[in-house]
């Protein structure tokens, strides 16, 4: 039975611990710069929301198109390396306003980076998790934002509003608001004659067969509506209500008003790292296993080995999330590569012991582990 409309606005009024994602058009200028009145609005909403007892988590865009300007290019720059220039740049512009726009309210800010391996690798997501808990628990708003410079393609997560639900099960947020530079979500992208604005969506899923979706449009922007809808989605499966409107109506999102679009959760809460692998990552790659080992993982708890492993497909990064597959092309399950595509080839068919034996200790590990390891 799904929350009704009224429900998931309470949910989110009344949120103890809750993650707000804001995206790249919402705090700087086409130019390329940060948009001073605009961060300062923002932080007073959150501001109000942290000093009625919420816990604020803050996942913030904003730095490629906070630093291309300052760099002297006047558009967002296409490649990779100039981009994570710019967010070397803009990233510390931005911590530098947010510190202070926070400050005058009485609050501190503490910034986490964090790339998509960091979090799905155990020990990372349980240090992630704990600095997030213990942030919350000092006062302090953390600012999250993926660490643009440091990702080795120009995917990991790629947006933030899949990083953000995914901070939002890290942090067991028990709401989701997504602020963008569109007042709701619509039946079809705004400038579209005849689209219509939808307030609220009780099954997301159901939702985005229905829905037109496109691309960002503001020219700093990245995922569009596209990645908004599957951040709701995640946080629907994952039981958080979330709601999406316009950073200028941060305010009376937060506190429950009827603005913008709510989407009901449509599970009970399961918050989980597995859901993140099983649900928002797009797999990279295939490996292709032999029928003891597509047995060993159908059984739920093994981890995927070397050993039982015939081939490997794609280019992906260690922490990338692969598909594992049976030698007729079924998937078995999605999980995160323990190595990089390109190490995979010598590792094939050899047991764990022979592997660190002659390829070194670095070698003797499964392919995918089962804690990162998700059957569909
Ligand atoms: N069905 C839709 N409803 C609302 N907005 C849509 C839709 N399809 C595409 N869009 C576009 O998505 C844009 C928001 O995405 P994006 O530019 O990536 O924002 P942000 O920088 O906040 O992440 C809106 O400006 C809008 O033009
Ligand atoms: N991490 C990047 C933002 C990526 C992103 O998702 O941007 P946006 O679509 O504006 O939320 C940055 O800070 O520039």
């Amino acid at each position: 039975m799904s929350m009704n409309e009224a429900a998931v606005r309470r949910a989110i009024a009344g949120a103890q611990t809750i993650v707000v994602k804001v995206g790249s058009s919402s705090l700087t200028t086409p130019s390329g710069h940060l948009d001073a009145d605009r961060l300062t609005a923002l932080v007073a909403a959150l501001a109000a929301a942290a000093h009625q007892g919420a816990r604020v988590v803050l996942v913030s865009s904003g730095a490629i198109a906070a630093g291309f300007g300052p760099l002297g290019f006047d558009a967002r720059p296409a490649d990779v390396v100039t981009q994570q220039t710019a967010a070397a740049v803009g990233q510390g512009l931005l911590m530098a306003q947010y510190e202070t726009a926070f400050a005058r309210h009485g609050l501190r800010v503490g910034q986490i980076l964090i790339t998509a391996a960091d979090t799905i690798r155990a020990t990372q997501y349980r240090n992630v998790q704990r600095t997030l808990d213990r942030l919350l628990d000092l006062g302090v708003v953390p600012i999250v934002n993926e660490n643009d410079s440091l990702a080795s393609n120009e995917i990991r997560f790629g947006d933030n509003d899949r990083l953000s639900a995914l901070v939002a099960n890290i942090v067991r947020a028990d709401a989701l608001v997504l602020l963008t530079d569109v007042d709701a979500l619509y039946t079809a992208p705004p400038s579209e004659p005849g689209s219509q604005r939808i307030g609220y969506v009780p099954d997301v899923i159901e939702a985005l067969a229905a829905v037109q979706v496109g691309g960002s449009t503001s020219g700093v922007g990245t995922g569009g509506m596209v990645t908004k809808l599957e951040a709701a989605r995640v946080a629907a499966v994952s039981g958080i209500p979330a709601v999406m409107t316009c950073a200028s109506n941060a305010g009376p999102a937060l506190m429950g008003d009827p603005v913008g679009t709510a989407f009901a959760p449509v599970n009970g809460r399961d918050t989980s790292k597995r859901l993140w692998i099983g649900f928002a990552a797009d797999p990279r790659g295939t490996f292709v296993v032999d029928d003891g080992a597509a047995r060993a993982v159908r059984g739920g708890r093994a981890s995927l080995l070397a050993a039982g492993t015939l081939a490997v497909r794609g280019d992906f990064s260690a922490g990338d999330p692969v598909w594992i597959d049976d030698e007729h092309g079924t998937h078995l399950a999605r999980g995160l590569a323990g190595y990089d595509a390109e190490e995979v080839p010598q590792m094939l068919g050899r047991t764990t012991a022979d592997l660190g034996e002659t390829l070194g200790e670095e070698y003797a590990h499964p392919l995918v582990h089962r804690d990162g390891l998700v059957l569909v």
